[in-house]
């Protein structure tokens, strides 16, 4: 099998009157061939070279670009194979220029079919022209010569757009006739940037059917000439609601044709055709059994330029791609083609009824305004018979569902005007409810921050709006604390000692570790005395006032407790579960132990360097310690500035940096030890 390459022709458009443009993109020729150079758009000094097999500057003409690029393909297409030549670009670029033309300088298609008619009746006995047009808009696919279609795909797994007409063409005319009434359909709108600009991606194909008499088959080519929509910047189109969901599938599609180039390219298992109609369509063309030539359009407008350099960048990549492809042929004598555009079953329509009894053409899908449609035209083709395509535009929703075939232009337009304002007093009106809406929310909410500033209240918490609570709950206590808290309230509401025990049981199972819990309470390896029967634990608080002692008890709960004086018995208590089982127990009243201090926070509660001692007091504060009882005497030194967490080194620096301050001021230096590793801790005096 042999593979072709897509071929890459590149053509700088000549600038537009009043553009604002630099030279900076130029064409550039040498003996080793042809190339695109544009200078960087951030250093002028830097210039980027893209070479192409073809480049066109600005002075070339439409007959040039076909001569060389696209008639030796019109051969292919004799030869039963598929071409497919396909324009892409920035908006503006010249695009339709290239693929239609005008008038004066009729494009690739008027002269694709005068050179295949030509072809046709001056060098085949017998050969058969046939053509489909349609239109991809907003993903959708439209039959240019008929009405909106759905794309399928074959059991040989070939993408075709079912029920999509082949208009048999017996002259010249016949294709000029079709051609000119499915453009006035074609989907063309006005923008900022281009006042005739193509609003949908165009795909002409002509069939080609040649007998080859001498081997006895019949021969089917096509030549896809494809139009597509050129990719927009939005903030330089100024484009309306309507021509932003335009824009949308337009940018979309590019986007997915430039996914498939890159998968290709990339060697990729799977090609993601399907995301989009276009890459679909173009399936063939891209990666399939089509020869492939994409003609780069390059605008020269500044406000282009980056824009320009990513259709280069999108050319490059596609000239690595290799189709394979192939020659269609049945052993058959001449018929009428048998296939709509993409190798598919047809609805071939007679020549006689196709031109003679087609229903009118339907308006362009494109919302449009009549002043604006009738001032705004582009002309195409050679053929002076043609009428000017439909020019279209504005701020007009698309409602073609709702708008009969047989009504006159005028009425058209006026039903779109009359749709039009309609839709803007909705939209105003829609956007001042928003507004009030914001309004109202933003008052809310300024109320609600109020009231919590004022009122620290759960209650005024819980009125401010979803998720503006989240960094307030972020700060507050852990969830340790919050238990804590709910169990004191818990506590003082119940009389019930009892009731409030089976709670802590309960509590315990889910938050063993919890506080308050085993408040005072130090968890030691010791063994244990076991305290499996309940009755062992009236002798508890034995235990607790027993100073000096310790006891290692595990409690029913499973946790191991030592009680001695170390643990904290000047503070009472030991687990809380314990002590309302004994107060239980004995019908005594409960009375909760005084809270004591932190482990970690006791541990590093009290420094001494020599006679003198330092204490952290719980505000982190470190206050040197008159030795004797004095409270007043203690002089705060300074504060530690660092969180709890980091207590227990901060209170060895503290220490440390105590112990460097005093041999400071009295100059001592202790002989012979080696210098401590000094870490720095500061201390806000
Ligand atoms: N080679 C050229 N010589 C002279 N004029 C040109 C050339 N190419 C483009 N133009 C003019 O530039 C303008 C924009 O071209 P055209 O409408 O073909 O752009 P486009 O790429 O199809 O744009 P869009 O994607 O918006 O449809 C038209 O007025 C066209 O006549």
């Amino acid at each position: 099998m042999s593979y072709s390459r897509v071929k890459i022709a590149a053509r700088l458009r000549p600038p537009i009157p009043g553009e604002q443009h630099d030279n900076a993109i130029r064409i550039v020729r040498s003996e080793s061939g042809s190339a695109v150079v544009v200078d960087n758009p951030r250093d002028p000094a830097q210039t980027f070279k893209y070479p192409f097999s073809s480049c066109y500057d600005e002075s070339s003409t439409q007959d040039e670009i076909f001569d060389r690029d696209v008639r030796p393909l019109i051969d292919l297409a004799f030869s039963g194979m598929t071409v497919t030549v396909f324009a892409y670009g920035v908006t503006s670029s010249g695009k339709t220029h290239t693929m239609q033309g005008n008038i004066q300088q009729p494009g690739i298609i008027p002269r694709a079919v005068e050179d295949i008619f030509h072809r046709a009746t001056s060098q085949y006995d017998c050969a058969q022209v046939a053509v489909s047009y349609m239109e991809i808009y907003k993903d959708e696919v439209y039959d240019l010569l008929a009405v909106k279609l759905p794309v399928r795909e074959n059991e040989a797994g070939q993408v075709f757009v079912a029920n999509l007409s082949v208009c048999p063409l017996e002259t010249l005319h016949d294709f000029e006739a079709a051609f000119s009434r499915a453009n006035k359909q074609r989907s063309v709108g006005s923008t900022n940037l281009n006042s005739v600009s193509s609003r949908s991606h165009a795909i002409l194909t002509l069939h080609i059917t040649v007998a080859d008499s001498s081997n006895n088959l019949t021969l089917s080519g096509k030549l896809n000439l494809v139009d597509l929509a050129g990719s927009e910047n939005n903030k330089l189109t100024g484009n309306d609601a309507s021509r932003m969901a335009e824009s949308a599938a337009i940018n979309k599609s590019l986007s997915v044709l430039g996914q498939v180039v890159h998968a290709l390219n990339q060697g990729a298992s799977r090609i993601p055709y399907r995301n989009s109609k276009l890459t679909r369509i173009l399936q063939d063309a891209l990666g399939g059994n089509s020869v492939g030539l994409l003609i780069c359009n390059l605008a020269p407008g500044t406000k282009f330029r980056q824009d320009t350099l990513n259709t280069l960048n999108f050319a490059v990549r596609t000239k690595n791609i290799q189709n394979k492809p192939v020659v269609n042929q049945q052993a058959k004598a001449v018929h009428a083609p048998s296939s709509t555009t993409f190798s598919a079953p047809a609805r071939s329509i007679p020549a006689s009824s196709q031109f003679i009894h087609h229903p009118g053409p339907r308006p362009s899908r494109v919302p449009r305004i009549s002043n604006i449609a009738s001032s705004s035209h582009r002309v195409s083709l050679t053929f002076s018979s043609l009428p000017p395509v439909v020019k279209v535009d504005k701020k007009v929703e698309e409602k073609p569902a709702v708008i009969p075939p047989h009504l006159t232009e005028d009425e058209i337009n006026a039903r779109i005007a009359k749709a039009v304002e309609l839709e803007v007093a909705r939209r105003l009106e829609e956007r001042e409810r928003q507004r009030r809406d914001e309004e109202e929310a933003a008052a809310a909410v300024g109320r609600s921050q109020s009231m919590s500033l004022q009122d620290d209240q759960p209650s005024s918490l819980q009125s401010l709006p979803q998720g503006l609570l989240t960094p307030l709950l972020k700060q507050r206590p852990t969830q340790d604390e919050e238990l804590k808290q709910r169990l004191e309230e818990l506590e003082s509401k119940l009389n019930n000692l009892q009731e409030a025990l089976d709670l802590y049981r309960k509590a315990e199972a889910y938050v063993p570790d919890n506080v308050k819990l085993k408040e005072s309470t130090s968890l030691t390896n010791a063994t244990p005395l076991s305290l499996s029967n309940p009755s062992d634990v009236p002798h508890l608080p034995d235990v607790l006032h027993a100073p000096a002692r310790a006891h290692i008890v595990r409690l029913p709960c499973g946790v191991t407790c030592s009680t001695s004086t170390s643990c904290g018995l000047p503070w009472g208590s030991g687990h809380r579960i314990i002590e309302i089982e004994w107060a239980v127990k004995n019908n005594r009243p409960f009375n909760p132990s005084p809270k004591k201090p932190r482990r970690a926070s006791s541990k590093r509660a009290h420094f001494k360097h020599g006679k003198a001692k330092y204490k952290l007091t719980p505000e982190n504060d470190i206050v040197e310690e008159d030795d004797g009882e004095d409270e007043e005497a203690t002089k705060v030194l300074g504060h530690s500035g660092v969180d709890k967490e980091n207590l227990a080194e901060e209170g060895a620096d503290a220490s440390g940096s105590a112990k460097r301050r005093r041999r400071d001021k009295s100059g001592e230096s202790a002989p012979g030890t080696p210098p401590k590793k000094r870490r720095l801790v500061q201390f806000e005096v």
